[in-house]
This record gives C-alpha cells, sequence and structure tokens, in this order.
C-alpha cells in the first residue's frame, strides 16, 4: 500500500516536472541559492568546530629534597586551563650532586647546583612561552632540618637559590619550604589527579611517599572522624566534591635519616665497631662519627668520648635487622584513639594505596613490587637478599651505585616494619599497596599536586562541560542540512512556484 502510494508520488513529481520543466531561471536562481546556503551552513559548522592546532602553557616545579633536587616541566592545552587531568609531565631533570640543604657552608653552590637543569628547561619550554611559565621550587625535609638547626644558614641557601633561578626567563614565583602536611597532601592530590580520581568522583587511592629525611602518608578514612587530632586534617573541595584528608609526615624517619637512627642505636653497644644484621656479610667499611651524628635526628644520642671513626661490618641477617628497624619506632605512647608510632594519631587504614619515591626505588630492586606475594614470601626473600656475601652482590650489579647497593637490604626491612609495624598494614591489606614511580607518564610525587594548586587548576566545582562534543554538533548542523534540503526537492516538485508556469497557446 505505502509502496504504491510512494510510486504514485513519484509518477506525480515526474508528471508535475513534464508540465512545469524545473529548468526556469527562478527554479534554478532557487535551487543554486539553497544549495549554496545549505554547503555554507554546513561548512561553517565544520570549520567553527575544527580544533585548533594544540597550543600548550608550561609551569617548573624543583623539588629540593633531603638527598637531591630535581625539575620537572609540565605542560597542559593553552586554552582548557581548567580542566582536570589534562596536565602531564613534559620533562624533568635530575640535578648533579646533593640536595641544597648540604650547601649550607657554601650557600652560593646551592645556587649553581641547579644551573645546568635551569638551562636544560630553557630549551625545552618554547622561548615564546618563557616569561609566562611560571617557576617554583619547594623544599623539603632537608631544608626543614637545617632550618631547625641553623636558621640563619637555610635562609641564606634559599636566598641563593633565588638569586640563580631569577636569572632565567621564566616568571620565578618563589623557593619556599613545605610543611610535611602539604608534601603529604599534595602527593596524595598528584596521585589522584592523574588517576583521574578527582574530576570523576571516584575513591580515592592513599598515597604513601617515602623520602630520604622524611615519609608521609595520606589517606581519606572511611567514616572516621580526623578532628581528634585536627593538625593530621586536610580538607579539600575539588571538583564538587569534599575531601576530608589525613595526612601525616614522620620528619626524620626517611630512609637516610633512619638508617643514621638505626646505627646510632647499635654505637651504644661498642662505639668502636658496628656488627650490622643490615648489612651484607662480608660488608665492612669505617665511618666517621662526626658525619653519622651530623643531623637533628640524632645529635643528641652521640656517644660520649667516641673515638673520629667506627668500623661499620655487615652481618646479613634479616630477623635481627629488623629488631633494628623496629628500636627506631616509639609504640608505647598514644594519647588518641589509636596511633600509628611515636604518640602520632593514625584512624584505621582505607581503600588502595600509591607508595612511590625510595618505596619504589628499593622494592623494585628487589623484585617485591608483586603486592600480589604474601608478606611471609616477601619475608624469606629479603631475608635471602641480606644473607647474600657483599663481594656477590657486587658482582651481580656492577652497574649500581655502590651506595644504593649496600643499602637495600637495611632500606627493604625499614619499609616492611613501616608499613606493618609503623602504619599497621596486615598481610590482608598489605596487597591494597601499589609500587610505583609514574602514573601515565609523570612522576608521583607532591610537585604536580603544588603546582596544580598555586596555578588554580583544579577548580573547587566540576567545570561545566560543553552541551555537546564536537563530533554531535557536526553531526546534527549536517543531518538538519539535509532534511531542509530534502525538504526543498519536495516543495519544489510538488509546489512549483508560480512565475515557472509556461505561457498558454491559445
Ligand atoms: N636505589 C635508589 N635510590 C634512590 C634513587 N634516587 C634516590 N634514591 C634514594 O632514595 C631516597 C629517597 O629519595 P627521594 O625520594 O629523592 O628523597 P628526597 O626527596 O631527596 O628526600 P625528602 O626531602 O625526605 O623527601 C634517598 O635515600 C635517595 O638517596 C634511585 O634512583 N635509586
Ligand atoms: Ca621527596
Amino acid at each position: 500500500m505505502s509502496a504504491q502510494r510512494a510510486a504514485g508520488s513519484l509518477t506525480d513529481c515526474r508528471e508535475m516536472k513534464e508540465k512545469n520543466p524545473w529548468h526556469t531561471p527562478v527554479t534554478i536562481s532557487i535551487t543554486v541559492i539553497g544549495v549554496i546556503a545549505i554547503v555554507a551552513l554546513v561548512t561553517v559548522a565544520v570549520l567553527q568546530n575544527k580544533p585548533v592546532p594544540q597550543k600548550y602553557k608550561y609551569g617548573i616545579v624543583l623539588d629540593a629534597g633531603s638527598s637531591h633536587t630535581a625539575l620537572y616541566i609540565y605542560k597542559w592545552p593553552a586554552e582548557k586551563d581548567n580542566n582536570t587531568g589534562r596536565v602531564e609531565q613534559e620533562h624533568s631533570c635530575k640535578v648533579k650532586g646533593k640536595g641544597i640543604s648540604s650547601y649550607a657552608e657554601t650557600p652560593w653552590q646551592a645556587g649553581e647546583s641547579l644551573t645546568e637543569c635551569m638551562e636544560d628547561a630553557v630549551k625545552q619550554v618554547p622561548t615564546k612561552r618563557h616569561f609566562e611559565t611560571p617557576l617554583y621550587l619547594g623544599a623539603t625535609a632537608g631544608m626543614r632540618l637545617l632550618h631547625m638547626e641553623n636558621s640563619v644558614a637555610s635562609d641564606k641557601v634559599f636566598q641563593a637559590v633565588e638569586k640563580s633561578l631569577q636569572k632565567f626567563p621564566f616568571s620565578y614565583q618563589g623557593a619556599r619550604m613545605l610543611s610535611g602536611q602539604e608534601e603529604g597532601a599534595f602527593g596524595w592530590v598528584t596521585v589522584n589527579y592523574l588517576d583521574d580520581r578527582l574530576k570523576q568522583g571516584l575513591e580515592t587511592t592513599g598515597a604513601l611517599d617515602l623520602g630520604g629525611a622524611s615519609t608521609q602518608i595520606s589517606f581519606v578514612p572511611k567514616n572516621y572522624i580526623i578532628s581528634e587530632s585536627p593538625s593530621n586534617s586536610v580538607t579539600f573541595r575539588l571538583y564538587g566534591n569534599d575531601y576530608n584528608l589525613y595526612t601525616h609526615s614522620f620528619l626524620c624517619y626517611g630512609k637516610d635519616q633512619v638508617l643514621r637512627l638505626a646505627l646510632a642505636h647499635q654505637t651504644k653497644s661498642g662505639p668502636g665497631e658496628i656488627a650490622d644484621p643490615c648489612f651484607h656479610p662480608g660488608y665492612s667499611e669505617s665511618k666517621n662519627y662526626s658525619v653519622l651524628y651530623d643531623s637533628p635526628c640524632v645529635s643528641d644520642r652521640k656517644p660520649q668520648g667516641a673515638p673520629v671513626t667506627f668500623h661499620h661490618k655487615g652481618e646479613g641477617n634479616f630477623q635481627q635487622c629488623q629488631e633494628v628497624v623496629k628500636n627506631v619506632f616509639n609504640f608505647t605512647s598514644c594519647k588518641y584513639s589509636r596511633c600509628s608510632f611515636n604518640g602520632v594519631f593514625q584512624p584505621p587504614l582505607h581503600g588502595q594505596f600509591g607508595a612511590f619515591s625510595a618505596y619504589y626505588y628499593v622494592m623494585d630492586f628487589l623484585n617485591l613490587t608483586d603486592t600480589s606475594v604474601p608478606l611471609t614470601t616477601v619475608k624469606d626473600k629479603l631475608a635471602k637478599h641480606c644473607a647474600t656475601p657483599w663481594n656477590q652482590i657486587i658482582q651481580q650489579h656492577p652497574e649500581i651505585h655502590v651506595k644504593y647497593l649496600a643499602e637495600y637490604c637495611f632500606s627493604g626491612a625499614y619499609i616492611l616494619t613501616l608499613l606493618t609495624e609503623g602504619y599497621n598494614f596486615t598481610s590482608e591489606s598489605y596487597s591494597s599497596i601499589k609500587f610505583i614511580k609514574k602514573i601515565k607518564g609523570s612522576d608521583a610525587g607532591w610537585t604536580l599536586g603544588y603546582m596544580l594548586n598555586l596555578t588554580n587548576m583544579i577548580p573547587a566545582e566540576a567545570p561545566d562541560s560543553p552541551p555537546l562534543p564536537h563530533a554531535g554538533y557536526v553531526s546534527i548542523v549536517t543531518v538538519i542540512a539535509l532534511l531542509i534540503f530534502t525538504l526543498f526537492i519536495i516543495f519544489l516538485c510538488r509546489f512549483r512556484p508560480s512565475s515557472s508556469k509556461q505561457p498558454q497557446i491559445v
């Protein structure tokens, strides 16, 4: 029935055309104008929405850590400062030498040490963006310790660093010391930003950062009020969601300072020699007492009448090493409902955790990043590593720096003790930890979160999304144009303009 009707319409159209040919001047003009209008409409729609070639903005953050300084360059599309998941690490540069706090006696060298990486940054960032690229330096536990020890010296280091950074063509935004709370909270922001958890309002991941001089733990507890210890609470409103974050930074519990604490604990038994279960059998080094105790973390523990040097000798005994490491924690006093260690409040652990910096370096070397492996197996493997003779270890890893190599047994024991005895991870919850270095190409650490915060790149409220994506917009305009075109043809067929009527022959 409908087919018959359709066939009928076609015949009508044909008949009408025969009676009233379409190629009259007026019909041709209207058709041409109609087609041009439709083509113009579609072209404008496509061109209007065509993505312009990407232009980027840049930001630079220097992480002045206790053991070394690293420079990170971030970039994001110029027209979308406010959108999440778009800022990514473009480049990084490891500053040669030690951290800036080690230049307390020669502050100008702290500034000088940054020059090479800064010159590298000048090449990495397009010249026309230099002047608008913000440049920040944040210093962490090394400078906190120096400030405690000698605030004049730490001020001088900052002045030298500032002088050096201002020589470069970027928009210098200042060099300052981060509080432990900021360091923990920005590490948490980085991890969750890179994982796209904040914008999507997903359950967040906790952050575990192990540095040389301090260590941070940050997570959103489940139904737990942090208010019993306000100094551990940080609140954020990000993309329309409220986060009540627990964070704590343990100064002196970075792995280099804990090694000092462990050695200091062992020197009590006999200041001339330390038979250390955390170092490999056959390891033997003469070390300087003044270097060991040259830190506010241990300076009050220096034994009376200690000789200039001590003999540091490895024993390679993981069980005994764990006992030594446990001694650096104080589990006795807690004035809160619950504590991690040293009387510090900690709510029950919750959710997944990302563990980065030295957590990753150490566990990656030991081949222990797979947390689905039971904790008992992890400990067995570590015990085997610790018991391996030092000369064998050196032979097996000629490419690795000897200082790092000698400390993996100790560092592994410290990491496991910190996680299980310190933070109370159990055999089950241990598997919720992921040892990570990078997320989607960007290093895990506080620097990205710090820059996002200072540049206001994470809005408190969810940004308005465009009503239609580009493709949807173009498709709709095209469909409407085709519809208009079809209606126009039907109109031409059925309702021929009167001016196109042929003159009647009488
Ligand atoms: N094995 C190994 N250790 C590393 C490497 N890079 C740094 N470390 C050590 O890992 C520890 C932590 O390093 P970072 O995370 O850079 O510490 P930091 O930022 O200098 O110190 P904080 O100011 O306490 O955060 C230090 O003891 C470093 O010496 C590496 O590539 N391999
Ligand atoms: Ca650090």
